[in-house]
């Protein structure tokens, strides 16, 4: 087990350091008040569980491994969530100038969606951690997705987990069906997509208004609770 923990270790300590510098893109874009591209961000490291059904299927021994580490380049994983389809551009733009990562492969689940239904941009990257030995560089895959295409990701995979990958046929068409329900859900709402920009800015200046006190003062970090999305992790 020990070996197991200090194998995941350096990827403990990307997930961690990706989510602050994923989430710093948000306040970035907060501050240039252009539109924001980013909702929310989460990560995780994959499950020991999940990563031995993976060798399983894989036909790979289940040990930490420079082989494991190539044939499993979700290991450490971040998804970035947008409001619309084509803020996934923007930020993969943006992901692909940073010279804090690598991108080496993407591939475009968005222009050719899986026969699932299943819809997001995804790119492998290689980060480099620092460790108390040293550089270690590792890969991380980043999924970036709307809020529309996650939501149907996460239900169909908690269906395919329920059904442990064998999902009945009815409930499989469904899934197709609502596939192609969320993606006409992100066609109008890109249709609409100014007037929801027009009535975010108008939200937020508001917010900035009763977010100060009556004196006119801007009230302490700490008045007021923070506000996270639901799904933040
Ligand atoms: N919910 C859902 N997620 C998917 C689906 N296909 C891919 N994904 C997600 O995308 C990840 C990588 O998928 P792929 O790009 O297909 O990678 P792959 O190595 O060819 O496939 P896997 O062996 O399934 O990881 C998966 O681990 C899931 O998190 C799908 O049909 N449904
Ligand atoms: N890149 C990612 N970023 C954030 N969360 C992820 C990422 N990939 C998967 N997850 C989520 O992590 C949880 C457990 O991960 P797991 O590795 O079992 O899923 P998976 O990668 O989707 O599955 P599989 O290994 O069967 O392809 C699931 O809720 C899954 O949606």
């Amino acid at each position: 087990m020990k070996e197991w923990k200090q194998f995941l270790e350096p990827y403990k300590q990307a997930v961690a350091e990706l989510k602050v510098k994923l989430k710093g893109l948000r306040a970035q874009y907060e501050l240039e008040g252009v539109h924001m591209p980013v909702e929310f961000v989460t990560g995780r490291v994959k499950p020991l569980a999940s990563i031995y059904d993976k060798t399983l299927e894989k036909g790979i021994p289940f040990k930490p491994s420079a082989e494991l580490a190539e044939e499993l380049p979700d290991i450490a994983g971040l998804r970035i969530m947008c409001q619309f389809v084509d803020d996934i551009g923007k930020v993969v733009h943006t992901l692909r100038q940073r010279t804090d990562m690598q991108v080496i492969e993407e591939r475009d689940y968005i222009s050719h969606k899986k026969p699932s239904g299943y819809r997001s941009y995804h790119m492998i990257i290689e980060y480099p951690v620092q460790t108390i030995h040293g550089e270690k560089t590792i890969f991380a895959e980043i999924q970036i997705r709307t809020l529309a295409m996650n939501f149907w990701a996460s239900i169909e995979h908690s269906l395919n987990y329920k059904y442990q990958g064998e999902l009945p046929n009815e409930i499989r068409h469904r899934l197709e069906r609502a596939a192609e329900a969320a993606f006409r859900l992100d066609e109008e709402m890109s249709l609409i997509r100014d007037e929801i920009h027009d009535a975010q800015q108008y939200f937020s200046a508001f917010k900035e208004t009763a977010d100060r006190d009556y004196s006119g003062k801007k009230r302490k970090r700490g008045d007021q609770d923070e506000i996270r999305h639901p799904d933040e992790k």
